[in-house]
């Protein structure tokens, strides 16, 4: 998508409906501005070059200051004094865009839950069509009522949609839009362009994309704002075991520890870093290590398998996962692995892109029982637990 993607926020609005004593843009939602919300979704979006908030005249000071308190500010965001009507306020806000915008983007600055993805869709639609809004298909039945609340008739809703924003056009339908409008009230930029006769797309739009409008709005619009800024958690369970044979390196959390055995297997046969990848792999629900790194590999041959742990790690970053903390036991009758714990740790952490602090390594013995215990292998069990 080209830089050239510019976002106009109308919040100029007196907010009558909210009955606040200031206007609803500058209510607080889960501690901060509704307004900051709404920026702060176009101002760290990749798509959008340049946001502009329209506010009322006699707020455009406080906005500001507001705006550095909550560190957004540079060349790419202004703010600018809006008009009469919502209409007049998006017109304000066009009027100082840079000719070269090629799609413009309009958010109520009164919906602060819109999401990234639906500002992707929004602009892509808006490129690829030329005018697109979102909205969501209605979902209850319609009736219209007369004055005394008596049903006149039920509106087939096959076909009907809400209208919310997003709402864009290329710069240039929009403009012509407005001209060919003049004077004319319209509620959203879809019926200017509408008015004008240029197609307008729609995209779908969210349901917890709610314009706050009303009181009751705002306890809704905290439990889903709640939700969103929710970290997300996903945990791992990962087990290896591999056999000491004679002949080989014994290689544990990627240190290398001198023992007259080593452990057999395709790679280096680290049980403890295969233990944690398949940890990983399994918090992320994406199989196991067998299936990354097949033992049929021959690239995979000796291969020191802290190497395949960045790999995993790639994949953890890719989605958008930190470690939280990882906990790993390693069931190991000979060598004593005391000494050796603490460079294991560091370079586990630093493979795991985190802190020493969240890896923690344990060793023990299972007092000569089982196959470990007779010292015939090692095993090892890690958990792990991923943020988002
Ligand atoms: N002259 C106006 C009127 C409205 N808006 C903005 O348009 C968006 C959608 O309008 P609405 O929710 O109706 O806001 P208000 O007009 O402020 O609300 P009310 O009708 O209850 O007074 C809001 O972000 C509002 O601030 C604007 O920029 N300029
Ligand atoms: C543009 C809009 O958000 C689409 O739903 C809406 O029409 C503007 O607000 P209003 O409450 O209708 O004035």
């Amino acid at each position: 998508m080209t830089p050239t993607v510019a976002a106009i926020i109308p919040a100029a609005g007196s907010g009558s409906r909210m009955k606040l004593d200031h206007p609803k843009q500058y209510h607080q939602l889960a501690g901060t501005p509704i307004l900051i919300h709404t920026i702060r979704a176009f101002y760290h979006h990749p798509a959008i070059g340049r946001t502009v908030v329209v506010v009322p005249a006699e707020w455009l000071e406080k906005t500001r200051e507001m705006l550095a308190e909550h560190g957004l500010s540079g060349d790419t965001l202004t703010v600018v004094a809006g008009g009469q009507r919502r209409q007049d306020s998006v017109m304000a806000g066009l009027r100082v865009l840079d000719h070269d915008t090629e799609v413009v983007l309009v958010h109520d600055g009164a919906r602060p839950l819109v999401s990234a993805d639906l500002i992707t869709r929004s602009a892509k639609a808006v490129h690829k069509h030329g005018a697109a809004i979102a909205a969501v298909p209605v979902k209850d039945t319609l009736k219209r009522g007369d004055k005394t609340c008596r049903i006149t008739a039920t509106i087939d809703r096959n076909n009907l949609w809400q209208a919310q924003t997003p709402q864009g056009a290329k710069l240039s339908l929009l403009f012509s839009a407005f001209e060919t409008a003049g004077e004319m009230d319209v509620t959203d930029e879809a019926m200017l362009l509408e008015h004008a006769g240029i197609p307008v797309m729609l995209v779908e739009g969210e349901e917890t994309n709610l314009k706050i409008t009303r009181p009751e709005d705002l306890p809704l619009a905290e439990s889903i704002m709640q939700q969103k800024t929710a970290p997300e958690f996903r945990i791992g369970h990962g087990f290896d075991a591999h056999r000491l044979v004679e002949g080989r390196k014994l290689v544990l959390g990627g240190v290398t520890i001198p023992y007259e055995r080593g452990l057999a297997g395709h790679s280096d046969a680290d049980v403890l870093t295969h233990a944690l990848c398949d940890a990983l792999l399994g918090a992320l629900g994406a199989g196991d290590i067998g299936r990354h790194f097949p033992d049929n590999d021959a690239s995979f041959a000796n291969i020191y398998s802290i190497l395949l742990l960045d790999k995993v790690m790639e994949l953890v970053s890719e989605r958008g996962f930190r470690i939280g903390n990882i906990d790993i036991t390693i069931i190991c009758q000979k060598p004593k692995l005391a000494s050796f714990l603490l460079d294991m740790k560091e370079i586990l952490a630093k493979s795991c892109r985190t802190d020493s602090s969240a890896v923690n390594l344990k060793a023990t013995t299972t007092e000569k029982m089982g196959y470990t215990g007779r010292g015939e292998g090692i095993s090892c069990h890690a958990v792990v637990l991923l943020v988002k």
